[in-house]
Parts: structure tokens; sequence; C-alpha cells
């Protein structure tokens, strides 16, 4: 069964990304990233990139101490906050006053991957969590026995969402069903990615974002890419953007850096392509030329 409805940013999606009048950083949300381990951070930054270009009015990556020298390195407007050692870190995040968080991007697979895991999921803030976070919440001995908290999306690729849903995945081919199937085992929005974006809600809602109407997109099986996107959700997330919301505008936004790129873009070309995506968007009909 597809019933997905073919997702076209409205003109109100389309104002939401505007930043206009008196408001301050603050009021257009915190992202929160949580790194992974030294030697480990690209991934983190990626997204954070991604989040900060789409909007959110502060980004922070959360590391080790052990990460922040790394960090450190790389990143100039996004904060780089370090872990104090033996504090609780869910207090630690919450007290950062995230508007919206971002896990799981080359996050790794260890004991400690998996109590940062916990703690994220511990606040009651919108969360993407992506990658390793998925195969985390899939695979530990405990699988993530939920609820997630209420804003939650997660990103797979077709090899995550299988780790998702391991018993029912070779029931179907069709993604639609497998991306719904997948929303309803796990209770949070998932953003299922390739050649055609499929995001579900377990309340059966039901969303496309197909790359063949953008140009260049294939140009997008490029190592980093899904994190540059995970960060560009948990920005619109940090915005305000809910998390079917989120993963809708944020795929299409994707797609149109990609499109702003062309061939040869790498992971890193694309939040820094989001300006002239965002100023082709907001632009007045006289302004310039429109999107693709
Ligand atoms: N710059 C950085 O720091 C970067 C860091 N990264 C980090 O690396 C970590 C591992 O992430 P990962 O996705 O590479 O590996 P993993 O979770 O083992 O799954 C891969 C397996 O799944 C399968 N598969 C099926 N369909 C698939 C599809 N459409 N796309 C991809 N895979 C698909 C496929 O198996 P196959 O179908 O070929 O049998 C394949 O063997 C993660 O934390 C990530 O954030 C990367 O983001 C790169 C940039
Ligand atoms: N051939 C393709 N056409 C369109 N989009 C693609 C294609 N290949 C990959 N993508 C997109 O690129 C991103 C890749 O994400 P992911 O597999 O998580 O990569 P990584 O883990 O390296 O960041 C997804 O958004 C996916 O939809």
């Amino acid at each position: 069964m597809t019933t997905a409805a073919r997702y076209i940013p409205s003109s109100t999606d389309i104002a939401r990304l505007a930043k206009s009048g008196a408001r301050h950083k603050y009021d257009y949300g915190h992202a929160v990233i949580v790194s992974g381990p030294p030697g480990q951070g690209g991934a983190a930054r990626l997204a954070a990139r991604g989040a900060l270009r789409v909007g959110a009015g502060l980004v922070s990556v959360l590391c080790g101490a052990d990460s922040v020298a790394e960090h450190a390195a790389r990143l100039d407007a996004i904060m780089v906050k370090p872990f104090a050692g033996g504090e609780d870190i869910g207090r630690q995040l919450a007290g950062l006053n995230p508007s919206a968080l971002c896990i799981g991007p080359n996050l790794g697979l260890t004991a400690r991957a998996g109590d940062l895991l916990d703690a994220t999921l511990s606040l009651p803030h919108p969360v993407c969590l992506d990658a390793d976070a998925i195969t985390l919440i899939a695979e530990r001995e405990a699988p993530y026995a939920g609820p997630f908290p209420a804003q939650t999306i997660m990103t797979p690729h077709a090899g995550e969402l299988r780790r998702l849903i391991p018993h029912r995945f070779d029931t179907t081919t069709n993604r639609e069903t497998l991306a719904r199937m997948a929303a309803e085992r796990w209770g949070c929005v998932i953003l299922f990615k390739g050649v055609e974006t499929i995001i579900a809600h377990p309340d059966g809602r039901c969303l496309t974002v197909a790359s063949t109407a953008f140009a260049h997109a294939a140009w997008l099986a490029t190592a980093g890419s899904g994190d540059v996107l995970a960060g560009i959700i948990t920005g619109l997330l940090a915005r305000g953007c809910d998390a079917m919301e989120a993963g809708a505008l944020g795929a299409t936004l994707h797609l149109l850096c990609a499109a702003e790129c062309g061939p040869g873009l790498i992971a890193e070309d694309l939040p820094e392509a989001l300006p002239a995506v965002l100023r082709h968007l907001l632009s007045e009909p006289d302004d310039g030329p429109a999107p693709r």
C-alpha cells in the first residue's frame, strides 16, 4: 500500500526558515550535538555545521574532555562543551538548556556510547537519533524500552532500518511499508533515507521526498552526507519544527543543497550551500532566481 503524500514545502513551511525583527539568538533555539570519542568527531562537526547553517541560534558539540582539543581546533562559531568528569551526564546535558539534541553520528557502539544515549533519552527534549544511536537502540542486549521523547525522529538508511525491524524487513520490499512498520514498532517518526526519503509517523501520517526531482541528488552518496542531514533536522527541531516537519523540510533542504553544489560535492559542502538555498527560498520573486 502506498498512500504517502509527496511533500512540497508550503509558503508557511518556508516562512518558518526566515529570521526577522527584533528576535535574538536564543529565540532560534540551542542545538546540542553529542560527539563520539576522540578522533571520531568529524561526523558530529558535520551535523553541528548543518544545524547552525539552517538557523539554530546556538549550536554546541558536547564531548569528552579528551576530545576538546580536536573539536576546538576545527570549530569557531560552534561551541565545544566538555563533560565534567563524574557528574551525572543527563544533568549536564539538561544544564546546557538544549532546544533539541542529536546523537549517533560516529558515536560508536561501546558501553560509554550507550550511557550517552540513555542520558540523552532521559530528557524530554526533541531529539534526532541517527547512525550508531539507531544501531544501539536496536541491538543492545536490552533494546531500548521507550517511550521516546515526544518529538523524536530516527533517520535510518536501509542497513539501519533492517536492524530496527529485523523480523519484518524481509516481508516486503515496499519502502513506505517498511518505514511505517518501523514507526509503529518504535513509536517515533522514522525518516527512511534513500533515493526516495520516506517520513512516517506512528499515527499513520506519511510523507515522501523524491530525489529524482532534484539535480545531482545521486552525489549525496558520499560519506557524511547523512550526518549533515541529521544536523539540519536537529537545527529545525531547535527552531521549533515538530519531528515530521523537521524531517520533510530537512530532507528537502538537503536535496536543494546537493543541487546547489553539483557534481564533486562532499559532505562538508552541504552546510555551506545552505545560505544560497535559503536565499533563493526566502527571496521575493523579484529578488532573483527561484530554486529548481
Ligand atoms: N566523517 C565521518 O566521521 C563519518 C562517519 N560515519 C559514521 O560511521 C558509522 C558507521 O556508519 P555506516 O552507515 O557507514 O555503517 P553501518 O552502520 O555499519 O551500516 C553500513 C552497512 O549497512 C548496509 N546498508 C544497507 N543499505 C545502506 C545504505 N543505503 N547506506 C549505507 N549502508 C547501507 C551496508 O551493508 P550491505 O547492504 O552493503 O550489505 C553497510 O555495510 C556511523 O557512526 C556514521 O555516523 C559515516 O557517517 C561516514 C562519515
Ligand atoms: N543515490 C542517491 N540519491 C539520492 N539521495 C541519496 C543517494 N544516496 C544517498 N543519498 C542520501 O544521502 C544521505 C546518506 O546518508 P547515510 O547513508 O546515513 O550516509 P553517512 O552515514 O555517510 O552520513 C541520505 O540522506 C540519503 O537519502
